[in-house]
């Protein structure tokens, strides 16, 4: 594909910016246009409509979505985000990134993706049980251990995990723990599930920084985001004995050139992931991105770095916790300018690998130490990250464009074992 389609892609949606590059993979790869033909959206995508009472006993109407990319390799798996800017675009390219991580690590998944237009900071703990009940009930009949296997995403943790696999066994008659993962340790989660993107995040760090010769102990660091992904990995940055400079959450940023007392802020910070509301000096997330800082990890939204702010990026390595932070554009600008970009399908997989895991044990009935967690987990990033960068040096490609093609190749076959193209 050429440069051309790629810049005319800037404003783009993340849906028409992912099928661009999953056509240049499945291109580089030699596989044909009938191929592109049926991966290029998800095979079904459900829109609800869920009436929830709410406290002051009126009933309000939520839209939800719940997109399955594809699933030749199995069943399709991924994560529930409750935010007000979820539309179906965004959860129909949510679904085939899943696809891609799945490829990426190697798990027999394809990508699935749900999502409700709401905003849970505004909403009574009753009202966000009624409304997870609710959701389960509209999907039930596309949803299950065999079919598709719902996580934790933006603004959903393992309190509605439990109260959607509580709703679930309801409707199946028995318990059915391998429904959704991200739950509670006592309800058959896994040991390690919580800090599972952040630690995905962390290898990938390890692994870009030896590639650029930089020392992590002592390295300046930038992390967009202060939720599940983002704390846990300031954390982990903070206890390797990096410098983590900044961090932000949706009401704005704080920078500290000296570094920020992590532990403070992690003992501030709510259950939404907002701790900056405490501060009187903050900046925007924008200028948050543009400090100087030697790794940049994006763990909050999409489309935060793009050709308006590309050139104004200062880190040597952006690592991409969240879905969808750089544009196509930007990517081209940040590796023509030799930054290190890790993208988010292999530097986020972290979570739907132990989400893996997790399933694996449900299914099994028998449940690992955390140990055996982490050890997995490391195996299978470490080995994701180099195929990646290997793919990137010997075929001249970005490290995107990388990852399309090695996480497309399996979906890709499987589909054409199965007599679909
Ligand atoms: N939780 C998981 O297991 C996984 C999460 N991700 C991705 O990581 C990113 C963050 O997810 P989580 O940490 O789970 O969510 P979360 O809900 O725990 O935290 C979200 C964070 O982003 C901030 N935020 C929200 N809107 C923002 C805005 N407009 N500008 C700046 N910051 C904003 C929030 O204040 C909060 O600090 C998302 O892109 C998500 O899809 C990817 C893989 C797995
Ligand atoms: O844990 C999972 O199954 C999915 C996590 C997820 O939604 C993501 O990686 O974006």
């Amino acid at each position: 594909m050429s440069t051309t389609i790629k810049e005319e892609k800037e404003t783009a949606s993340l849906l028409d910016s992912t099928q661009v590059v999953i056509k240049e993979a499945l291109d580089k790869l030699g596989y044909s246009e009938e191929v592109f033909e049926l991966l290029k959206e998800p095979l079904r995508m459900l829109t609800v409509r869920i009436p929830i009472k709410m406290d002051d006993n009126s009933t309000k109407i939520f839209t939800g979505y719940r997109a399955q990319h594809n699933d030749a390799v199995g069943p399709t798996k991924g994560g529930i985000r409750f935010h007000p800017e979820v539309d179906e675009e965004e959860v129909k390219a949510l679904s085939m990134w899943m696809s891609l991580k799945c490829g990426i690590v190697n798990l027999p998944y394809g990508g699935g993706k749900g999502g409700i237009i709401c905003d849970p900071r505004q909403m009574s703990i009753g009202e966000l049980e009624r409304l997870s009940r609710g959701y389960v009930r509209a999907i039930s009949q596309i949803v299950g251990p065999t079919k598709d296997i719902p996580a934790p995403d933006v603004y959903t943790n393992s309190q509605i995990m439990a109260w959607m696999m509580d709703e679930y066994s309801r409707i199946r008659e028995h318990d059915s723990p391998g429904f959704i993962t991200g739950k509670p340790l006592v309800l058959g989660g896994s040991h390690g599930r919580e800090k599972a993107t952040a630690q995905g995040v962390t290898i990938c760090i390890e692994e870009a920084a030896k590639r650029k010769g930089i020392e992590l102990k002592g390295a300046r660091i930038i992390v967009q985001g202060f939720g599940n992904a983002g704390s846990f990995l300031a954390k982990f940055m903070h206890d390797a004995g990096a410098k983590v400079i900044g961090i932000s959450d949706a009401y704005g940023a704080i920078y500290k050139p000296e570094g920020l007392d992590i532990d403070y802020l992690l003992d501030k910070r709510d259950s939404f992931g907002t701790v900056t509301t405490l501060f009187d000096h903050t900046i925007t997330n924008q200028e948050l991105l543009e400090q100087d800082c030697d790794i940049l990890v994006p763990a909050a939204i999409s489309n935060q770095i793009t050709k308006e702010n590309a050139h104004l990026i200062k880190a040597q390595i952006v690592v991409e916790a969240a879905n969808g932070p750089t544009t196509l554009e930007a990517t081209k600008i940040l590796t023509e300018r030799k930054v290190l970009l890790v993208p988010d399908v292999l530097a986020s997989s972290g979570g739907v690998t132990v989400s893996y895991f997790e399933w694996v044990q449900n299914n099994q009935g028998y449940y690992w130490e955390d140990e055996e967690v982490q050890t997995k987990l490391k195996a299978l990033l470490v080995n994701s990250f180099n195929q990646i960068y290997e793919m990137s040096e010997t075929r001249k490609v970005d490290m995107r464009l990388a990852a399309y093609m090695v996480g497309v190749r399996k979906m890709a076959e499987a589909s054409i074992f199965r007599g679909w193209v």
